[in-house]
């Protein structure tokens, strides 16, 4: 349904224009358009998209663009919401929806040789990895664009210490379950919360050194003895509401947060989905490196935590709606069910056991 917001809005200072912006993909190759010399950040590389008309919503445009650039019709793939961002060029301010859009494999092999588009405009593919290490220049808000894409569909939570009291040594159980359980590569959200963890965690990513961690933002990671593992610093909901609440007003509202590493932030509600928002605006405008995701829980009941009071799909994707940087699926769920999630507004689902399978990592 189109918004007031979904129209070029005029503020006391800029015009703001709104823009749909589709980031089309075939497996692991992007589709890059040019931008011509005259026009807005030129000379440049971008992804297919436009101006969202008023009477249009965001995913409509970017149905319309991507029709009217690439002849593309992409009303029955997948679209994938990523996730909303303002950016101030000087001369113009934009505000750009972005979405996630996989063609199928005829679509792809009908277009793969194209080198223009239907506006005559250059169109080029390339791979992930290279669109990842910022090999094509693109405008100055893509960058957190691409910081979205790498969040991968699944993410591990490791078990609390306490899940192995069972075990004569609990520490030793943690570590061989997680060691050889963890698929390789994979992001793991690992909580320090109980003595004795960090070391474990360190041993953990000296014996997985394949694996990505996202530790809590407080934790300092020179636990890990290096950084390279880290992809990500994480806020409690708590942390979260004391940022927000301490921001109203702060003049460097996010004194005392990571300013090293990108964020991803955990939400319940809409009262955290609003803080979240406004810490991503707030990183944005001061260069920071930025929120990249959010994990909305509880999704379904869960073993872990069977009191909690879970949101069910409907009210999760009305949720995820309102947030503007992408959504993680968390409570419940198993990496089987992430079509759902991305049907319902998310782009990743995040779990402890399920996520966990025995597949050992490549020698
Ligand atoms: N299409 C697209 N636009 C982007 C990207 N990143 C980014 O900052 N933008 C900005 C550049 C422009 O200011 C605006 C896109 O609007 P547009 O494509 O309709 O603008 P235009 O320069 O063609 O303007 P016009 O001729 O239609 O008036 O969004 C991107 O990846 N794709």
């Amino acid at each position: 349904m189109p918004s007031p917001s979904n129209h070029s809005t005029t503020c006391e200072k800029a015009t703001v224009v709104n823009v749909a912006v589709a980031v089309i993909h075939y497996k692991e190759q992007y589709l890059l358009g040019f931008r011509n010399a005259a026009q807005h950040q030129g000379n440049r590389y971008e992804f297919v998209g436009g101006k969202i008309e008023a009477s249009e919503d965001a995913k409509q445009a970017v149905i319309r663009e991507v029709a009217e650039e690439t002849g593309f019709a992409i009303h029955e793939n997948t679209i994938v919401k990523l996730g909303r961002l303002h950016h101030d060029y000087g001369d113009k301010q934009v505000s750009l929806q972005v979405y996630k859009i996989e063609l199928t494999a005829p679509q792809y092999e009908q277009h793969k040789h194209c080198q223009y588009g239907l506006e005559k405009q250059a169109l080029t593919w390339v791979t992930k990895a290279d669109l990842l290490v910022e090999k094509y220049d693109l405008p100055a808000a893509n960058k957190t664009m691409l910081e979205w894409l790498k969040l991968p569909e699944n993410i591990t939570i490791t078990y609390p210490l306490s899940h192995f009291d069972d075990h004569s040594d609990p520490a030793v159980a943690w570590l061989q379950c997680h060691q050889e359980k963890l698929t390789v590569a994979a992001w793991v959200y690992v909580r320090t919360k109980e003595a004795g963890t960090e070391k474990l965690i360190a041993q953990l990513t000296r014996a997985r050194p394949d694996i990505h961690v996202i530790v809590p933002h407080h934790a300092d990671s020179q636990f890990l003895g290096t950084d390279t593992h880290v992809v990500a610093h994480h806020l409690t909901h708590t942390a979260l509401m004391q940022w927000f609440n301490d921001a109203q007003d702060a003049a460097m509202p996010d004194q005392g947060i990571s300013s090293s590493h990108p964020l991803i932030v955990s939400c319940h509600d809409a009262d955290s989905i609003t803080a979240a928002n406004k810490l991503a605006r707030a990183r944005l405008q001061q260069q920071l490196p930025p929120v990249v995701g959010s994990f909305l829980s509880p999704v379904l009941a869960t073993q872990t935590h069977p009191d909690a009071v879970s949101l069910g799909w409907e009210t999760w994707s009305a949720l995820a709606q309102l947030s503007d940087i992408p959504i993680i699926g968390l409570g419940g769920l198993s990496p089987t069910l992430i079509d759902q999630a991305i049907s319902y507004g998310g782009v990743s689902v995040a779990g402890i056991r399920q996520f966990l399978s025995s597949q050992k990592p490549k020698a």
